[in-house]
């Protein structure tokens, strides 16, 4: 079975590898997105505060390449979104890897109003921070950047909803649209998520890399849905979940679950992912060290949200 896993997934990567190539779709790198990618990288520098918004199932795969050179590590935070998609004990250590890697993180529940509360709070004693430090008690602008579908809109209309501003301010901004469909954000927008200082987040478009060459990651993308499902195909990607479900140690769960209600199963498929060599040999360039290797053993977790009597959503919290 984790071979039938590994050659779906490279199956899926090469599409997802051509049509980026050949900027296929009209949505892939379109002037469009261009255009966005441009507009966003010119206001990076004018920004307070970057949140890069990753998928909490594939923090790897979901990084924003054009932050790649941006200099400033201070002013950039990873924010891990969709956490309640993802096992908590992965995220913590995914945590702990970008502590070590020298870059802030935080783990959020778009969804969740507690988690969003908790966030704002270490959002304005960023800002505060950052205010004291540049010795300025203007207006802070923090900008939402990452890929499409990582959740950016639905995080900033929690901010707004929840934030501390009047209700009178509330009402006065449109919403960020959110969309179960990637690339439904095609303009920049601001809301206000706190007064004493006014503090403001500006969701962007999600933007795509130029070109994905790496099989895993295109495969990671389209089973997350940050890229269309008609690229790879329903039929391939569904093969693809199930041929990972399948080789679960816990698979047998699978008979209940038309009857399992609203429960939750989390399949630990470890060792079927880590057998795929080349996988293996990636992850051993990619993580030299004694600390990296152990958050490369999060591995595959994948988790099997019942609601419904379906597959509601299935989720990976490992990456690479
Ligand atoms: N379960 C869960 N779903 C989330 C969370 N955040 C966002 N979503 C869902 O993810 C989907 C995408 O959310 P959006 O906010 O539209 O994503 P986006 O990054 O703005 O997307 P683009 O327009 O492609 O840039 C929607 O179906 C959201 O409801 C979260 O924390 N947990």
């Amino acid at each position: 079975m984790e071979t039938a896993t590994a050659v779906l997934a490279q199956r899926i990567g090469a599409v997802i590898r051509r049509a980026s190539k050949k900027r296929a779709s009209d949505w892939w790198y379109s002037p469009h997105m261009a255009a966005t990618s441009s507009a966003i990288a010119e206001r990076l520098p004018l920004a307070d505060l970057i949140l890069e918004v990753r998928d909490a199932r594939v923090p790897l795969s979901s990084k924003y390449e054009l932050l790649k050179n941006f200099p400033s590590p201070l002013r950039r935070i990873v924010v891990l979104n969709k956490m309640d998609l993802a096992n908590s004990s992965r995220t913590k250590e995914w945590m702990r890897y970008f502590e070590l890697t020298n870059c802030e993180s935080f783990a959020v529940n778009s969804h969740n109003r507690e988690s969003i509360k908790q966030f704002l709070n270490f959002l304005q004693a960023k800002v505060r921070e950052l205010k004291k430090m540049d010795n300025s008690c203007s207006t802070a602008a923090i900008m939402l950047v990452g890929i499409p579908n990582a959740g950016k809109s639905a995080l900033a209309n929690s901010l707004h909803n929840i934030g501390r501003i009047s209700a009178a301010e509330k009402g006065k901004l449109k919403h960020a649209v959110v969309s179960s469909q990637p690339c439904e954000t095609k303009d920049i927008s601001s809301l206000k998520i706190a007064s004493n200082p006014n503090v403001y987040v500006l969701d962007t478009p999600g933007v795509l890399p130029p070109d994905i060459s790496d099989f895993e990651t295109g495969s990671k993308l389209a089973l997350i849905g940050t890229l269309r499902d008609s690229l790879a195909g329903k039929k391939q990607l569904a093969q693809l979940f199930l041929s990972i479900l399948d080789s679960g140690r816990e698979y047998k769960q699978w008979e209940n679950l038309s009857t399992s209600g609203s429960g939750r199963l989390s399949v630990d498929f470890r060792e079927e992912y880590s057998g795929s060599s080349e996988i293996e040999t990636r992850r051993k360039r990619q993580y030299p060290s004694d600390h990296t290797q152990c958050v490369e053993d999060v591995t595959q977790t994948w988790k099997i949200n019942c609601e419904h009597g379906g597959l509601g959503d299935c989720q990976k919290e490992s990456d690479h």
